[in-house]
């Protein structure tokens, strides 16, 4: 999350709507190795597979947080171009993902056009292991940002990812080496605007419920939108669902579908999905940016522990590399569509 600057030019996140319980971790207690902070996490990820992480007080957080604030700033410039520039580098779904998602263009759960835009910077096309991502000029002017952002949330990353492996008994190295950030992969750096309204009483979401299909999510948010669904609850339980508020100098992390199948459904990854913003916050648009990690495309899908990935008992997504097992993902969810 970003720091207090971005807050306070906001309307406040409202005090009486229900908010999700969720665990906050610090990321300097996880930097020291404190066991305290590396079970509780391991909690979180085994109980709800959302967490708050504190960056406050850790070098690298307070480094990340001033990252956050400019590509926050950034990304409304970036999501509020003329319609004709974003026209040029829309995404080419379903053969990449990267570049400008244009508003409506998904359903949400009424079967209604969703409510938001996004812009996808691939990992590769930072690290200039893929340079065919057509880059808008103001990104483009940006890319020092964008890459130190970057490399920052894959250090935090990989600090979360090898305190789990290890609270697991699986060597420090079993999702890290599964995940360099210099290997060709679906990770994405992504800016998402989810639009304002001025409904009394808006009982719609922006974007529909899902799981991120990656590895782990980092999530900056200043006004509020996002609710998690309680474990074991079904989505269309209005009751089920809980808020986020969002907290300055935190950021929201979640496990995606990928760490579910290599542990066997040991960790959780949950439904999550950004309703309009509540109170007054509905009347402003909201900006968000979100390091979404997948593993590398060529890495191995194999559950390394636990009993059960997504694909039931059967066992046979253990057979696909990460970029197979996206595309078989893809492909029934647009079935179910
Ligand atoms: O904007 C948010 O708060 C969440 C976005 C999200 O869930 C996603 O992009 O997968
Ligand atoms: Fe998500």
């Amino acid at each position: 999350m970003a720091s207090d600057k971005h807050f306070t030019a906001v309307p406040p996140f409202p005090d009486n709507v229900p908010v999700i319980p969720m665990h906050t971790v610090s990321l300097t207690g996880l930097h020291s190795g404190d066991e305290a902070t590396a079970r509780l996490m391991l909690d979180a990820c085994r109980e709800l597979g959302f967490f708050l992480l504190d960056l406050r007080q850790d070098a690298l957080g307070e480094t990340i947080m001033t990252e956050i604030d400019q590509l926050l700033s950034i990304g409304k410039d970036i999501l509020n171009l003329p319609e004709d520039v974003k026209e040029k580098y829309l995404h080419d779904i379903p053969k990449s993902f990267l570049g400008f998602k244009p508003r409506g263009q998904a359903k949400i759960e009424t079967n209604e056009p969703d409510r938001f835009e996004w812009f996808n910077l691939g990992q590769d096309s930072i690290m200039g292991t893929n340079t065919t991502q057509p880059i808008p000029p103001l990104v483009q002017s940006h890319f020092p940002l964008f890459t130190s952002f970057l490399k920052h949330g894959q250090s935090i990353l990989a600090t979360i990812n090898s305190t789990l492996a290890t609270q697991l008994s699986l060597p420090h190295d079993a999702f890290t080496s599964l995940q360099e950030p210099t290997k060709p992969s679906g990770t994405v750096v992504r800016i998402i605007k989810a639009f304002a309204t001025q409904e009394e009483e808006p009982a719609r979401t922006n974007m529909i419920h899902h799981t991120d299909f990656g590895t782990i999510t980092l999530l900056a948010n200043v006004v509020g939108g996002l609710q998690v669904l309680a474990p074991g609850k079904s989505p269309s339980d209005v009751d089920a669902w809980g808020w986020v508020r969002p907290q300055p100098g935190h950021l929201i992390v979640n496990l995606g579908d990928a760490m579910v199948q290599w542990t066997g459904g040991i960790l959780r990854s949950n439904v999550h999905r950004v309703h309009c913003a509540p109170g007054q916050q509905r009347f402003v648009d909201r900006y968000s940016l979100a390091l979404l990690a997948r593993p590398e495309r060529n890495a191995s899908m194999k559950r390394m522990i636990g009993g059960q990935g997504n694909d039931g008992e059967g066992g046979e997504d253990d057979e696909l590399t990460a970029w197979e097992w996206e595309v078989k993902k893809a492909m029934s969810l647009k079935r179910n569509d």
